[in-house]
């Protein structure tokens, strides 16, 4: 692979010198290329509007999350999807226009369901009777009338690691399909008079390659609604286009995924003689993943002769969890010469006290010393979004860049930031 680089060799993103990045903010540092988020959005919109079908483009939000990048994706015309009061309270602080977000998640809360029926969320996707039920009464008690999807569970297993595959039978989300809770979950909400029920969701799972799984679920939404005698407004796919983290990864071009949805739905729409529902997607990690990195500063390494070379560097399992957690891959490169010749492999470590915490598992790197920038690839989704203050480790701050120019839109947490919260023991006040 070849690295954009300036006059010192130094790694670019977007016009910019990483090692300049972090010089400048520090690291770890997330750095953005928000050119990069742009053109994916404005690619999953083109081949809809080029197949001339009614469709919403769905940020799923949870992949990174901060006002910054609702901004964007308001900038961009696309919705988001939000899973939390956390996420809807940052859409709104970033001025998101509520009609145009949707809420997932498979246990929303009372008053989380309250603040968003009160804020004007555009669409609920409804996950269990519970939730039905609840969001009955709370619309009725704000006298709107929510407009809502309903969350199947299809029965579709992809192909993906186990995780973070939602589609199977044996799965946490949705009203269960293949045992009736879906029909009876129609049955309810179609009749309910506080509720809008405007069509089905259902998401296969996430970083998935191949279309059929897609084309699938597509038809079998759409097989479902019509075996229920029902037409309905929208055809919600989910998300889970896949990315590529390294070369074991070969992803598909965003718009082969979308056309062969829209070529499922559309053949669907003819044989039915239905009006073409409008078609939702939820990209997330496609849309913001290839777009991040993450810089970090080599620190210590330990070489075992006859073993493995490690090398240590400033952030790990706190900013990035997904090669613990899933045993992700991920490429790096030497920020400092991107393009130099490797001599040696590797195992990127972090300054986590787990044997686990690592960034890289084998990594091929030119002689690097202690000091230097290496830049892990596509860390966009998922790592902000999960990073966590494991060993009391503040947060890395967020950069965003764009054709030459950079400005921070997370700022990095500070020691103080950490203890804010936390409250001293107040040993008089115990009970006896
Ligand atoms: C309901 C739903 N929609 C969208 C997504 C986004 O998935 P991805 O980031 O893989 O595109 C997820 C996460 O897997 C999800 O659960
Ligand atoms: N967080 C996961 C994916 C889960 C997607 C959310 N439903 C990842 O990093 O790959």
């Amino acid at each position: 692979m070849d690295y954009s680089t300036n006059a010192q060799a130094h790694l670019t993103i977007d016009g910019v010198d990483a090692v300049t990045l972090a010089d400048t903010y520090g690291t770890p540092l997330y750095v953005y290329d928000v050119s990069k988020i742009r053109q994916t959005m404005r690619a999953f919109k083109a081949i809809f509007e080029r197949e001339a079908v009614p469709y919403v483009v769905s940020y799923a939000s949870k992949a990174f999350s901060t006002k910054a990048i609702y901004q964007v994706a308001q900038q961009e015309g696309i919705h988001a999807d939000i899973v939390s009061g956390g996420e809807l309270y940052t859409a709104l602080a970033a001025g998101f226009p509520a009609a145009h977000l949707s809420f997932n998640g498979n246990n929303k809360s009372w008053d989380e369901l309250t603040m968003a029926v009160r804020a004007g969320v555009g669409t609920i996707i409804v996950d269990n009777f519970l939730e039905l039920q609840w969001l009955s009464e709370i619309a009725a008690a704000h006298q709107v009338q929510q407009a809502v999807l309903l969350r199947i569970s299809p029965g579709i297993s992809a192909h993906t690691h186990e995780f973070i595959s939602t589609g199977q039978q044996d799965s946490k989300f949705g009203f269960d399909l293949l045992t009736g809770q879906a029909k009876r979950a129609y049955e309810i909400a179609r009749l309910d008079t506080n509720l809008d029920l405007r069509g089905l969701h259902a998401h296969i799972g996430s970083q998935i390659f191949d279309v059929t799984g897609f084309e699938k679920n597509a038809a079998l939404l759409a097989d479902t609604a019509h075996s229920w005698g029902w037409i309905p407004a929208v055809i919600n796919v989910g998300g889970g286009f896949g990315i590529r983290y390294t070369d074991d990864d070969t992803p598909l071009p965003e718009s082969d995924y979308a056309a062969a949805i829209i070529a499922t739905l559309k053949a669907k729409a003819e044989a039915f003689a239905w009006p073409m529902p409008e078609i939702w997607i939820e990209p997330g990690r496609s849309i913001v993943g290839p777009a991040g990195q993450t810089l970090y500063t080599i620190g210590s390494r330990k070489d075992i002769p006859n073993l493995r070379q490690y090398l240590a560097v400033d952030g790990g399992m706190g900013d990035n969890i997904r090669p613990a957690l899933y045993q992700a891959n991920y490429d790096a490169v030497l920020a400092n010469d991107p393009n130099a010749p490797t001599t040696e492999v590797v195992r990127v470590a972090g300054k986590y006290c787990e044997s686990g915490d690592v960034l890289v598992w084998e990594q091929a790197l030119p002689k690097t010393k202690p000091g230097d920038i290496l830049a892990v690839q596509a860390t966009g989704a998922y790592g902000y979004a999960m990073a966590s203050n494991y060993n009391r480790n503040p947060r890395p701050a967020v950069v965003f860049v764009e054709n030459g120019a950079h400005q921070l839109v997370v700022a990095r947490e500070t020691y103080a930031d950490i203890v804010a919260l936390d409250r001293a023991y107040d040993l008089a006040s115990t009970p006896e």
